[in-house]
């Protein structure tokens, strides 16, 4: 999909606002996301587009407006039922057990990412294991899922942290900075990774800082600056933005993405 947000959103967030005492990190922010579409999410440091992720997910509730998903108001829901109702996520850093194989890390997801369970009676069955596998598959890992977390290079880590996002079946996956501190190579291989992911149902708002790969997989960007949105639309349009090219871009890269998109779309 690309353009609007389909007619009737998988997540709708309206006049979200979160503040920390003072400090308003979101401020009555309004913005939709339709099933199957990317939403590409970029600013200056510190414009709130973590704790953006951080209220969608329930880790630290909105103290103002809704979010509905699938129709569904999860505004003051727990992490875990926000989780089991179909959205999961990944970390800016890398999360998971380190002393733990690339698979039991997957399997955790798998396990708790779908119901509650009782951690006395722990003990993945059929379904778990297949959901582990196949997120291992899909994400290009299989052949490293016996190997320690700890000990595999940080390409490898965010594949797995995607992974474990992806064996909880989510409907809508939250992607902070998945390509921050790879190489272009990497960057490109995290891209296919996405793509796989977009093709297998899953809508998807990612948050990066590297435009090409920002501009490439979104089909629509927003922009935040001071916990507020000041652009939203096609990437292409991104340019033509005089706010974003000077609060944001700055000078320098915007002709650097200018060219590039020139390049990319004709
Ligand atoms: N738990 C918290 N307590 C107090 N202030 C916080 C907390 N989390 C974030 N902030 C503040 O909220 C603002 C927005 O931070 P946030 O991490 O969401 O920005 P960001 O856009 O994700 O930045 P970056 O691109 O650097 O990751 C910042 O001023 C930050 O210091």
């Amino acid at each position: 999909m690309t353009g609007d947000a389909a007619a009737t959103p998988l997540l709708s967030c309206r006049h979200v606002g979160k503040s920390f005492g003072a400090l308003a990190a979101v401020r009555d922010l309004s913005f939709d996301v339709g099933a199957g579409e990317i939403l590409g999410i970029g600013g200056p440091n510190g414009a709130g587009k973590t704790t953006l992720f951080e209220v969608i997910s329930g880790l630290n509730p909105a103290t103002k407006g809704a979010i509905v998903l699938d129709g569904q108001d999860i505004t003051k829901h727990a992490p875990e039922q926000i989780c089991h109702a179909g959205v999961a996520r990944t970390f800016q850093l890398n999360a998971g057990f380190d002393s733990m194989t690339a698979r039991e890390n997957v399997l955790v997801g798998a396990y708790f990412g779908r119901n509650n369970r009782a951690v006395p009676t722990l003990r993945a069955g059929r379904a778990a294991h297949e959901a582990a596998d196949a997120a291992l598959e899909m994400l290009g890992i299989a052949d490293r899922a016996d190997k320690v977390t700890g000990k595999l290079p940080v390409l490898d880590r965010k594949l797995l942290m995607m992974a474990s996002a992806m064996a909880t079946k989510p409907k809508l996956l939250l992607m902070d900075e998945p390509v921050g501190g790879l190489t272009a190579r990497e960057v490109d291989r995290v891209m296919d990774a996405v793509r796989a992911i977009k093709a297998a149902g899953v809508t998807i708002i990612l948050i990066e800082h590297v435009m090409r790969f920002l501009v490439r997989l979104s089909d629509r960007i927003m922009i935040m600056h001071h916990g507020e949105k000041i652009f939203e639309g096609l990437p292409t349009k991104l340019l033509d933005d005089r706010t974003v090219v000077d609060v944001y871009l700055g000078q320098g890269a915007s002709e650097r993405l200018r060219s590039f998109m020139e390049s990319t779309h004709g």
